[in-house]
């Protein structure tokens, strides 16, 4: 029984079903006893709805576990494969604060609708006094079948919970965590200080509605009650922010972790993110949004920033770095797309498909060869030779193109391609040309009206890389006067922010020219691979300080790490700051296990795996060596 309390007693009480575990135990009885049974997915469908009605407080509850122990036809010797199930399925953050649990048993009571049955063998795994398990007890018949409950139990019937605390007459502050009606009703009767809606495996409106506070873990109860916990800070208060329509599949790979995540249609513009920023730790743009030194001037939470996309010149990356602030994007992910979208804008444009669709609609048929030619045998000029150009340039020489490249860097020339030496060389001896070169400062107006009078007359001109790259003025002059014959512009110096926003281009009503709204990356598939692979290099920063594959920040690549603490220390790059963080550990006789040190520019990255025991004073100590600039302790 429960020790007599002191004034100042805790007690949490704990409901066990989608609670304690991540399923309803009786669902999981079902899936076992009804095994064979041709009505077994229409009975387990009924016991679930019977479940989620009594726990919404809609039926009465005694007669929800009858009608359900009489769907279940469950017998005795079902209940080991039930508890070997449960016990693979208890929810996350209860795994995770087994050392609460443990160090809180006295004061911490399984009250649940459930049954003794299968809840003790679980609960008691994690720590939970087998007589703090307050719980339904089966009625078997002489042959073993389950065939009701003591009916006596206070928690067999409505209100059974308000009716058991009374009896308990607890003495001291109690705090109730659960995802039912029934937990609430304690807190309605007046029994409990606060009543926390647990959220972690199933929402229900009604319930949280009711609740003090919304928990969606163990670990935000834990938090707020200063309790220890194995977080040091609970993930649901993390929150990411995710704009530009990004594929769903991001926003559920940082949910399955926990995470808060909102998401936002299209781009904020510079004043409205400063607002939203101040309370995002984790922030994902495409190429839209712009992160300047005003936004995160205000980003004081944001630990980094994920680009869904190739390019990062809408980062300020030397700001994020000053700041501490790891970038990070996805280079390779829809590189595909826009080669395939170039390949497929060449020959339209050497076609004419552009004016020959648009007579079509209107009526006119212009059946003619002229001006018409296939891309076989035609040379590609492709202005920078990364993991695009060198792309497209297999792809068109597989399509019996002759490939020249410039490139800043030199660049191993893949198949036959040729670099040309100079931008101008490669400008004077192609019959095709497309830019790929990426977005720096440097690169604005690299094709302006010089460069377009060096092109051969009737050139084909595609920009699928950055607006501002080519002078759109002088692609319009060149249009006009005939020099460039055809051109496909996806990218453009100003872009709507959203599709709501008309598109205003000098480039409209132009012939022979096509124009998209920035969609060279935009296929279901880059797309999805993209929300796979970001979420993953934020994940990893976050949860283990990897920088792998960051565009602002040194790279490191640490190993996972058991049973010891793990440091971030991220500085100004000034010598001595290892010096200074090993000798505060040595110090305080704090032993190291692994230690990873990488510069770049203007910051340093220092990890240092610790053993398990530091207190505050090493902490406050590190966080104050001259020229941190964050500090963070990972577990
Ligand atoms: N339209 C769209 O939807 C998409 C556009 N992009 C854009 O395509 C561009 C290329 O992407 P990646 O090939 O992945 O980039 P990358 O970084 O792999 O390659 C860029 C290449 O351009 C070269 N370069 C830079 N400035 C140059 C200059 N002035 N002259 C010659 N070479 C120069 C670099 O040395 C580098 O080799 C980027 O601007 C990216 O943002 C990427 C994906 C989708
Ligand atoms: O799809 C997007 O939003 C941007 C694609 C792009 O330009 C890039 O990946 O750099």
């Amino acid at each position: 029984m429960v020790e007599i309390p002191t004034k100042e007693q805790k007690y949490f009480i704990i409901d066990f079903d989608s609670t304690f575990t991540k399923v309803e135990a009786m669902d999981e009885l079902g899936k076992i006893s009804l095994q064979g049974n041709p009505k077994r997915e229409d009975i387990l469908r009924e016991i679930h709805q019977v479940t989620e009605l009594a726990m919404n407080g809609d039926i009465s509850f005694s007669e929800a576990l009858q009608r359900r122990v009489d769907l279940l036809k469950a017998h005795k010797d079902h209940l080991p494969e039930l508890i070997a199930v449960l016990s693979g399925k208890v929810s996350d953050s209860f795994e995770r604060n087994r050392d609460f649990l443990n160090e809180f048993a006295d004061s911490i009571l399984i009250i649940s609708s459930g049954f003794r049955e299968f809840i003790v063998p679980i609960v008691t795994a994690l720590g939970i006094k087998p007589e703090n398990v307050y719980a339904n007890t089966f009625l078997f018949d002489d042959n073993g079948n389950i065939i009701g409950f003591d009916a006596e139990n206070p928690l067999a019937k409505d209100k059974g919970k308000p009716e058991l605390m009374r009896k308990l007459n607890l003495q001291g502050d109690v705090y109730v965590i659960g995802d039912g009606y029934t937990d609430y009703e304690i807190k309605e009767a007046g029994l409990a200080n606060r009543f926390y809606a647990f959220t972690e495996n199933v929402e229900r409106g009604k319930v949280i509605a009711n609740a003090d506070h919304i928990t969606p873990s163990l670990d935000e109860f834990l938090f707020v009650n200063k309790l220890p916990a194995s977080l040091s800070y609970p993930k649901n208060r993390i929150k990411v922010l995710l704009l530009e329509n990004i594929h769903p599949k991001a926003k559920e790979l940082f949910q399955e972790q926990g995470f808060t995540v909102e998401m936002v249609k299209g781009a904020l513009d510079e004043d409205e993110l400063a607002e939203r920023i101040r309370d995002v730790s984790v922030l994902g743009i495409r190429s839209k949004t712009q992160v300047t030194k005003k936004v995160l001037e205000n980003a004081n939470k944001l630990m980094c920033v994920g680009a869904f996309c190739i390019g990062t010149n809408q980062i300020d990356l030397k700001a994020c770095q000053e700041r501490g602030i790891v970038a990070f994007n996805a280079p390779y992910s829809n590189t595909r797309s826009v080669v395939e979208l170039a390949i497929g804008e060449m020959i339209i444009l050497m076609r004419q498909i552009v004016e020959k669709s648009n007579k079509m609609h209107r009526g006119e048929w212009d059946k003619s060869a002229i001006g018409s030619y296939e891309i076989r045998g035609k040379k590609l000029g492709l202005v920078g030779y990364g993991n695009i150009g060198t792309q497209l340039s297999v792809v068109a020489e597989a399509l019996g193109m002759k490939v020249y490249y410039y490139d800043l860097v030199e660049k191993l020339a893949l198949g036959n391609a040729q670099r040309c030496k100079t931008l101008h060389e490669l400008l004077e001896i192609c019959d095709v040309i497309t830019l790929h070169t990426d977005g720096r400062k440097e690169n604005a107006n690299l094709i302006g009206a010089k460069e377009f009078e060096r092109m051969k007359d009737g050139v084909i001109f595609l920009n699928l890389s950055r607006g501002h790259i080519v002078d759109v003025p002088a692609l319009v002059n060149a249009v006009k006067s005939g020099k460039v014959a055809g051109a496909a512009v996806d990218v453009f110096p100003y872009e709507p922010k959203t599709n709501n926003e008309e598109f205003v281009n000098e480039l409209r009503g132009l012939p022979n020219v096509l124009l998209t709204p920035h969609i060279g990356g935009s296929t279901e598939e880059a797309q999805e691979n993209i929300a796979n692979f970001v979420p993953g290099k934020l994940l990893d920063f976050i949860n283990k300080g990897n920088t792998f594959g960051s565009v602002n920040f040194p790279n490191i690549q640490l190993p996972d790490l058991n049973d010891a603490h793990r440091m971030i220390h991220i500085h100004r790059n000034v010598p001595g700051i290892l010096a200074q963080i090993n000798s505060i550990l040595a110090n305080y006789q704090i032993n190291i296990r692994g230690q990873y040190l990488n510069t770049r520019e203007d910051v340093g990255y220092v990890i240092t795996d610790i053993d398990k025991a530091y207190n505050k004073e090493v902490i406050t100590e590190l966080k104050n060596i001259p020229h941190t600039i964050k500090f963070r302790m990972l577990y």
